[in-house]
């Protein structure tokens, strides 16, 4: 994507599901050589996490919009939340010296990309597109969104190489040099002024047209805005109605911890590749503080407690669980069986007794 010219610099940080964005940029953001950024993140699924994750490892400014997709909003959002970041920013009295907008995992780039050449009031500096060395060649091959992010990029950041073996970390550059052949290919750990600096002179791929290819704040200001109806789905390359499916399981009382581990390992196995991604908050027994669960794709990422709850969320725990194609109530009755909790969308009784895992006393964690 080539830059424009005037105004505050915009970067686009993107990259599928679980790919490693919220890492990557909260590595970049603890630099203080790249000044004062302000940050929007976009979550698909109505439980903010990635908000909460910035602001622990930075306290910077972060402005946050959960619950819908950017790409499938109405225009002139993205536009108002620029100024309010903007302007909470100045009122501060630290002004921005640039803004990251972190997409969502499913988000099509390009929607987002006109919208911020609309806007007056920022300029693009430029795409970078993460891609997870784990997941990123499966991933390509059967998301159209992966292959639009990619597309998109000025520069591709490869993430978790060190989980990845030599040759599969070839294989994927060779897959990604086919897909954006102009696109530098650089990995997490370089220089953040290098990967967020100015990247117009890096020249990727700068249409992206119909045709990509086809692969077999501590102090912080936030603010929250509504997301637009998915009715509102301007027509584009993906669609999160039928394709994927977001469902939150939450619990209130604590947890035991093999209950959640189950829960989670039984998930991976259970749905298999229909299982993108697991995130979320979990309060566990005899702990005060909550707990950062994570899994992408057949990975299950260690957990590890964040200092406090955030302010704005309740005591619970709530994890958003994203599949490619939806059985009804299939992660609901998984979750019931590990943790006794009852499905809330179906009547208590037929929760418990279609409940494929109920061992007897098992519920009682
Ligand atoms: N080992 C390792 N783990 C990583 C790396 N990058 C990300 N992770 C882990 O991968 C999981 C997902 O990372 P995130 O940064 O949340 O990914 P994301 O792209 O922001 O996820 P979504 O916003 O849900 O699409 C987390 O458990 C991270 O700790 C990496 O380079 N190495």
């Amino acid at each position: 994507m080539s830059a424009g010219t005037g105004g505050l610099p915009v970067t686009l940080l993107t990259g599928f599901l679980g790919a490693g964005k919220t890492t990557f940029l909260n590595r970049l953001l603890a630099d203080p050589a790249l000044g004062e950024t302000g940050v929007i993140v976009n979550e698909f699924g109505d439980v903010p996490l990635d908000g909460t994750l910035i602001e622990t490892a930075t306290g910077g400014a972060v402005l946050e919009m959960a619950g819908g997709c950017l790409c499938c909003m109405d225009g002139g959002v993205l536009d108002e939340t620029l100024a309010d970041l903007t302007e909470a920013a100045k009122k501060r009295g630290r002004p921005l010296s640039r803004i990251v907008i972190e997409t969502s995992g499913m988000a099509d780039p390009m929607p987002i990309l006109g919208e911020i050449g609309a806007s007056g009031r920022v300029r693009l500096n430029g795409v970078l597109t993460v891609v997870d060395c784990l997941h990123g060649k499966t991933t390509l091959a059967d998301f159209d969104e992966a292959r639009r992010q990619v597309a998109a990029a000025d520069r591709i950041v490869l993430s978790k190489a060190e989980l990845a073996d030599a040759d599969s970390v070839s294989r994927l550059r060779r897959a990604l040099g086919d897909l954006a052949p102009r696109t530098e290919i650089l990995d997490t750990g370089e220089e953040p002024t290098m990967l967020l600096g100015d990247l117009s002179s890096f020249s990727g791929e700068s249409e992206v047209s119909d045709s990509v290819p086809h692969a077999s704040p501590t102090d912080g200001d936030r603010i929250h805005h509504a997301p637009a109806e998915h009715a509102h789905h301007r027509h584009h390359h993906h669609h999160h109605g039928t394709a994927y499916a977001t469902t939150v399981v939450r619990a209130d009382r604590p947890l035991a911890p093999r209950a959640l581990s189950g829960f989670v390992e039984v998930l991976v196995g259970t749905l298999g590749s229909r299982l993108l991604r697991v995130k979320g908050l979990a309060r566990l027994k005899g702990e005060t503080r909550p707990f950062v669960v994570q899994a992408v794709q057949g990975m299950v990422h260690p957990p590890y407690a964040l200092d406090r709850w955030p302010d704005d969320a309740p005591e619970e725990t709530a994890l958003v669980v994203i599949t490619h194609g939806h059985r009804d109530g299939e992660v609901e009755a998984l979750f019931g069986a590990f943790t006794g909790e009852v499905a809330t969308d179906r009547p208590d009784a037929a929760a418990l007794s279609d409940n494929p895992l109920a061992i007897p006393g098992f519920s009682s964690f």
